[in-house]
């Protein structure tokens, strides 16, 4: 798979039936930071069009916090996360009423789906996504995803848009994703830099880029620069989806597989896509150490991490936040979803089940990480 040609890979990118794009900011807003319509309706139009020949379309678009500020009186982009929420809060409504009236134009309705980081490593929650995507595409509907900024805690959250939109291709097992931003696709270097030269083709995103310098935003709207999106091309890479990156303006050639942007080749599939997101992207927020018989038990495959095998826990989390498992020696064993709050991780150190429930409740009964909330690193 990973041999694949550049034009095999456009090819597959035109004739994909289920497509996520994404948009950042910086293409939906003018030089002021505040979302520009215009921008917005040509979008809306490449989409459309693409639709009209059979292809289901997931939009991720960012925007909400450029659509807000100016209403609530900021000449600029605010910088403080409560003043960015309550933008986005506000201009959220704003965005979806624009997307509303342009996809109208063209017969087509949207739905709006706001995910919060915590949302796509929870298990139940991660089905109920999936579940409300599929249906809206079975039902014809342009889904609009964005992150709940609202909501979004400020230890646990993307900010950027890039790799919620190849977490949200992997949960629609979709055929392709395009990255759409303010550059027309990967560079050697930061673009504003002397010589820095544009990449049209990675056949390998996990290990062809070596000699590629890749910065942060370019713009003061956009959020994560070049590297969140070569991590969201990454997780689709491994998701088996090809991805395109190229700029908000060749949204349309880009969806007909044309030769714009820099297109990445997927690599074999490896995982369910729930399993993959836990060992790829979520960010651990703490580490359990596992003794060397639950570290062998974890290696060997398919074993939950037991509080009984459990012999440290560093770092401040909720039960249903990432963590790294290390062993004793701090080699890097896993990552997985925990069952416990940090805080409550002391008091079950080397108890088996049985004990727990004995000394603390039923509701303890449970392992520190269930195996199916486990990926090996
Ligand atoms: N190697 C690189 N190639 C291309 N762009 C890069 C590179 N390194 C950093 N960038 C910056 O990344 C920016 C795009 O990211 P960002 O501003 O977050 O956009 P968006 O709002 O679309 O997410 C570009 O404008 C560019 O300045
Ligand atoms: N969720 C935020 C997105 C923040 C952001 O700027 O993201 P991006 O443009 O993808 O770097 C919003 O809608 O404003």
């Amino acid at each position: 798979m990973s041999t694949q040609s550049q034009a095999e890979v456009r090819r597959a990118i035109a004739e994909a039936h289920t497509i996520v794009v994404k948009v950042g900011s910086s293409s939906l807003s003018g030089s002021s930071g505040h979302l520009d319509p215009e921008r917005l309706r040509g979008l809306v139009t490449a989409i459309a069009q693409t639709v009209r020949m059979d292809a289901r379309v997931v939009l991720v678009s960012s925007g909400a916090i450029a659509s807000g500020f100016g209403p609530l009186g900021f000449d600029a982009r605010p910088t403080d996360v409560a003043t960015q929420q309550a933008a986005a809060s506000v201009g959220q409504g704003l965005l979806m009423s624009h997307y509303e009236s342009a996809f109208g134009r063209y017969g087509l309705r949207v739905g709006q789906i706001l995910i919060t980081a915590r949302d796509t490593v929870q298990a139940t929650q991660y089905r109920n996504v999936q579940r409300t995507l599929n249906r809206l595409l079975e039902l014809g509907v342009v889904p609009i995803v964005n992150e709940n900024d609202a909501l979004a805690s400020n230890e646990i959250r993307f900010g950027d848009n890039d790799r919620l939109s190849a977490l949200v291709a992997n949960i629609v097992r979709a055929d392709a994703l395009v990255l759409l931003t303010d550059v027309d696709g990967l560079y050697t270097a930061p673009p504003s830099e002397p010589g820095a030269r544009q990449i049209h083709y990675v056949p390998n995103v996990l290990d062809a880029l070596d000699d590629v310098r890749i910065g942060g935003t370019g713009s003061s709207v956009g959020t994560g620069g070049m590297v969140t999106k070569l991590e969201a091309a990454r997780v689709a890479a491994v998701s088996g989806i090809p991805t395109v990156l190229t700029c908000a303006s060749n949204a349309g050639p880009a969806l007909m597989g044309d030769r714009v942007g820099t297109v990445f080749a997927p690599i074999k599939h490896r995982g369910t896509s729930r399993r993959l997101w836990i060992g790829f992207a979520a960010d651990p927020r703490g580490t359990l150490v596992a003794d060397e018989g639950a570290a062998k038990a974890i290696l060997g495959g398919r074993a939950s991490l037991l509080s009984a095998g459990v012999v440290g826990v560093r770092g401040e989390f909720s039960a249903g936040d990432p963590v790294l498992i290390v062993d004793e020696q701090g080699n890097k064993l896993a990552k997985g979803i925990s069952g416990f709050d940090s805080e409550e991780v002391p008091a079950t150190l080397g108890r088996t089940t049985a004990q727990l429930r004995k000394l603390l409740g039923a509701e303890y009964a449970h392992p520190l990480v269930h195996r199916d909330d486990l990926v090996l690193l």
